[in-house]
């Protein structure tokens, strides 16, 4: 279990994606953009308007999952990205960089192209290029597509 937890809103993640499509402007124009699915899959979306990129080709890694979400195990490339070849000229995009394990495969197969992603925690960065903002390694970052708003009592109702 993670120590904390950060949330990010819809309206933030769009605000991060800009702000690394800003950040990347400099080292474009990219061939083509590999979304790492499927975290990387709404990022990549923003990313390539922003940039104006129209060629996206997606590179599909599964980390079979343990107990619980936050348990992962060795991810594997389901769906290799064909149309990127090297990744010469590619951006690759993802979510976050965690244990740098998904960022290591990705990056051996596509080893020219540039990786960035919103989030980086402390064992990842070394596997990104790019990223926005760091997170402390015992933070579990909860994405909107994977939360929903819910009911809370008011203290005074809530029972000790
Ligand atoms: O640095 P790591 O420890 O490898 O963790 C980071 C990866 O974990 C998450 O993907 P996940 O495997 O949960 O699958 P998903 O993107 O399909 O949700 C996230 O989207 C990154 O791709
Ligand atoms: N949603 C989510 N998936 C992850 N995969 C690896 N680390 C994380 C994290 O902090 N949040
Ligand atoms: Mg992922």
């Amino acid at each position: 279990m993670a120590a904390n937890y950060a949330t990010v809103t819809w309206d933030q993640l769009h605000r991060d994606a800009r702000t690394l499509a800003s950040a990347l402007m400099p080292r474009g124009p990219f061939k083509g953009i590999v979304a790492v699915t499927r975290g990387g899959l709404i990022p990549a979306a923003i990313i390539a308007r922003e940039l104006d990129c129209r060629l996206i080709e997606s590179i599909s890694v599964v980390s079979y999952a343990g107990e619980s979400a936050e348990e992962q195990s060795e991810p594997v490339i389901v769906k290799p990205a064909t149309a990127a070849e090297d990744g010469e000229g590619f951006l690759i995009i993802d979510d976050l960089v965690d244990s740098g394990e998904t960022a290591k495969i990705v990056r051996e197969a596509l080893p020219k192209a540039h990786f960035a992603c919103l989030y980086a925690k402390p064992s990842g960065r070394p596997h990104t290029d790019q990223y926005v903002m760091e997170v402390s390694q015992d933070t579990w970052v909860l994405f909107p597509w994977d939360t929903a708003p819910l009911f809370v009592p008011p203290l005074a109702r809530q029972s000790a």
